[in-house]
């Protein structure tokens, strides 16, 4: 498995205000938004390209544009839908696939509600999006559904990451890349991350 963190400044002090407790639902989304965008802009840089040439003002130019895979954005729900906002305004042809799953709060095992995805799924580059990698169950339970559907290459795409949620994908999909804006230290015993900034989907929504 290989780990990618984005530890690019603005994306620092951007998670840095995400975390504080202060922060409330409005400016919380539009910062997981930037993040997530900024994060994107780096798990992106390999996208193949190919040269063509286009007529400037002036001249032809020889330019490069994006070939190969076209891409999806695969959502947990609920807090990964405000990964897709921002990485939408990146990518905006990028189709998008739904995967419903909470969090069983005393076996913390996760629990699937919905499944919705692009059907040409083994055809494109597919970015799995949850901001929290806490005990690793929900991502790796939507990978194994991405594969079953024949998704290839994945990119496991969270704002915060667990030592024990980078663990559990090594073992159950090592074939995985992981980025992320920061690897905390631990999680606590109800499995919350720590320092980590909460329940991310109670704070998008305002449901706590
Ligand atoms: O790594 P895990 O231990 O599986 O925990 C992480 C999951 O927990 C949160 O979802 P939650 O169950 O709170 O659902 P929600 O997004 O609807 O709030 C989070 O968005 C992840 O999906
Ligand atoms: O810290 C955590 C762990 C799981 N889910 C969250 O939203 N936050
Ligand atoms: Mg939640």
């Amino acid at each position: 498995m290989r780990i990618t963190l984005v530890d690019h400044p603005l994306v620092q002090h951007k998670l840095a205000h995400l975390r504080d407790k202060r922060t409330g639902a409005k400016d919380f989304r539009e910062l997981a938004e930037e993040i997530s965008l900024l994060m994107a802009y780096e798990a992106m840089r390999d996208l193949e390209l190919t040269e063509t040439t286009v007529e400037t003002p002036v001249a032809p130019a020889r330019v490069k544009v994006l070939s190969g895979k076209k891409l999806a954005l695969v959502a947990i729900l609920r807090a990964g839908l405000v990964m897709v906002e921002g990485i939408l305004k990146l990518v905006p042809h990028a189709r998008v696939g739904h995967i419903g799953l909470y969090r069983d709060p005393e076996s913390l095992k996760p629990v699937q509600y919905y499944a919705k995805l692009p059907p040409d799924i083994p055809e494109r580059r597919v970015f799995l999006l949850d901001p929290m990698l806490a005990t690793g169950g929900s991502a790796s339970h939507a990978l194994t559904l991405l594969k079953e559907k024949g998704a290839t290459g994945i990119k496991l795409m969270c704002l915060i990451a667990a030592p024990e949620g980078l663990e559990r994908i090594a073992q159950d999909h090592p074939d995985t890349e992981v980025v992320a804006a920061a690897i905390d230290e631990r999680l606590n015993e109800h499995g919350y991350i720590v320092p980590g900034l909460g329940d991310a989907g109670d704070r998008i929504y305002g449901t706590r």
